[in-house]
């Protein structure tokens, strides 16, 4: 059989720890950042702000580095914001104390607070914050025709084979399927998902039903995406990554180009999505080998053998509900293995099984003057009632800018009390152009079955779902513009008894952002 599936959890392999470099470059230790991402670029803003007077290095391998912009509070945790690319010149403008330097960084001896380079250079650091981020966990490694997506790089390696692509494989059911669902074009798309309903990383199946009829639906006019999204760039370049290298950018922000959209070859190829639920990858077949195998490929369905586009496709997709599809490529879209690799030559660390650095509500490692945070940490403490760990934008910058804030507390000696934005889990984003909204447990995740929903829905326009239990606001999903993001934020951080109110709490005539005001 070919290429058995097998899943790249574990951490890219350690390698031997470089020469002991001599050319430790002269300057005292200070603060010491690893990452360009949001989570260390917040950082490294935030140590700034809080100890202008001392030195802040930012070790990056992307020439480039994240920043928030357009930064808007819109509830007690609720933020959005902007995110963009900017040159190192520009955070150091900003951050006269902060120094950027655009490098690999291989190894760290947490003995002697040293983080060496990949070109032999050495960092004494006196605090030490891993923000490498992560990189896409992919259902089979060193397979040419299965990409993931991370970085501006493996857009663009994305977008040259969307040119001629006349047929896709998705694989995942989570953010990024389901914004690649939504802006493929031209091309058919077979999606294939774990689940009995789309996107249930993010909604429950009511909500996967109010977006089905936006899978086939072609992008008219006045529901062509508002924002461009993150997986298009405006130069393409030929040099796809090198093999071998690791997705070493920061992970995407949102579209921060108006670029193309994503066509594939057929333009007048309606917008074709076949969802294949509840199934996995079974393998992934060159052409030889499912010629040898000797079983006929699907058509796309709803397509004759006749009107099938070829039979001679350069990879086969063997799912596990036995249905075999040729595709031009497969996008992996399975999330995310945390890139702690150049640190776990001491096994000092505490890696969670999600493979991430585990950190405590001080965003500490379990190494002495290390702490982490982003996509690359995993939340070890005992969080609150309605938090929990997503590697999101969002939380990569307030764990960015609370490690910050932990660092020069424990450097000072002073308590520090955590930030509110770990009291609720709150997300906004755009998925099939509606503004969503996610508050606290929105899927009644840990609820067990002692929990009741109260659901408002107008078909194409607006969901509204909410959970209780014993009264009291647990969660809430918000599709569309319902402006009730910050009435039912503080529903469920002051715990109101609800009870009373009953189903008028969604009553679409009741104000009750006055109600509650
Ligand atoms: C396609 C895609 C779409 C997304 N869309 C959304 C969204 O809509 N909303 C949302 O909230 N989240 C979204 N996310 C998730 C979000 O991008 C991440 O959670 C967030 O960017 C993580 O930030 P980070 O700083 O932890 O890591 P990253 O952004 O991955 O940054 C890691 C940094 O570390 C550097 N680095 C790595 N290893 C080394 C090393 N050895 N030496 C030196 N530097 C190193 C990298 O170069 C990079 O600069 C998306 C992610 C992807 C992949
Ligand atoms: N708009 C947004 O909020 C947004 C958009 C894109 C990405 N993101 C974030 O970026 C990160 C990466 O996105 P992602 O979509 O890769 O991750 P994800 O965690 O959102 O989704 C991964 C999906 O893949 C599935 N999966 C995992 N292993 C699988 C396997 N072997 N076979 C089939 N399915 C499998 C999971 O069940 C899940 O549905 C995530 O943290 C995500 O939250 C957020």
């Amino acid at each position: 059989m070919a290429a058995s599936r097998e899943v790249c959890e574990k951490v890219e392999d350690i390698a031997p720890l470089p020469p002991r470099s001599d050319q430790r470059r002269d300057r005292t230790a200070g603060f010491v950042i690893v990452g360009g991402g949001i989570a260390g670029v917040t950082c490294a803003e935030q140590l700034s702000a809080l100890s202008p007077d001392d030195p802040v290095t930012l070790l990056s391998a992307s020439p480039l580095i994240k920043s928030v912009t357009n930064f808007r509070q819109v509830g007690r945790a609720l933020e959005e914001f902007d995110v963009e690319e900017k040159t190192t010149g520009a955070l150091q403008k900003a951050c006269p104390n902060v120094r950027v330097v655009h490098t690999q960084v291989r190894a760290a001896d947490t003995d002697k607070h040293e983080v060496y380079t990949e070109d032999g250079e050495t960092f004494p650091y006196t605090k030490l914050c891993i923000c490498t981020g992560g990189q896409p966990k992919l259902i089979t490694k060193d397979n040419p025709y299965v990409i993931g997506i991370r970085d501006t790089e493996t857009v663009q390696h994305f977008q040259q084979k969307m040119a001629n692509a006349r047929r896709v494989v998705i694989v995942g059911n989570g953010g990024i399927a389901l914004e690649l669902v939504y802006e493929i074009e031209g091309c058919e798309v077979i999606w294939a998902i774990k689940d009995d309903s789309i996107g249930n990383t993010f909604f429950d199946r009511g909500a996967a039903e109010f977006f089905l009829p936006h899978l086939t639906a072609g992008k008219c006019e006045e529901n062509k995406p508002l924002k461009r999204l993150k997986y298009t760039v405006t130069e393409s370049s030929s040099d796809s990554p090198k093999k071998g290298d690791t997705a070493m950018g920061g992970a995407l922000g949102p579209d921060w180009k108006d670029g193309w959209r994503m066509k594939g070859k057929h333009d007048q190829a309606a917008h074709r999505v076949q969802v294949e639920y509840q199934c996995e990858v079974q393998e992934v077949l060159t052409r030889e080998e499912f010629t040898r195998t000797g079983q006929t490929a699907e058509c796309f369905p709803g397509t004759s053998r006749a009107e099938e586009q070829n039979d001679d496709w350069p990879v086969y997709v063997l799912l596990t509900n036995k249905r075999l599809y040729g595709c031009d490529f497969v996008v992996s879209a399975t999330g995310v293995v945390p890139s702690t690799g150049p640190f776990l030559h001491n096994d000092q660390f505490s890696v969670a099984p999600d493979g991430g650095l585990r950190v405590d509500d001080h965003m500490h490692t379990s190494v002495p003057d290390v702490y982490a945070a982003g996509d690359v940490c995993t939340a070890s403490w005992e969080p609150a009632p309605q938090w929990f760990q997503m590697r999101l934008w969002s939380q990569a910058r307030q764990m960015g800018s609370y490690a910050a804030k932990c660092m020069v507390a424990d450097r000072d000696g002073e308590d520090i009390d955590m930030d509110f934005c770990f009291e609720l889990f709150a997300h906004v984003t755009k998925f099939f152009n509606y503004k969503i909204v996610l508050l606290g447990r929105y899927n009644a995740q840990g609820l067990g079955k002692d929990y009741e929903l109260l659901l408002r829905c107008t078909k194409g326009l607006e969901y509204v779902k909410v959970v209780l239990q014993a009264g009291r606001m647990q969660g809430a999903v918000l599709i569309g513009d319902t402006d009730l993001e910050e009435t039912f934020e503080n529903l469920i951080v002051n715990g109101m008894d609800l009870s009373p109110y009953g189903e008028d709490l969604l009553d679409p005539n009741i104000d009750i952002e006055d109600y509650f005001d």
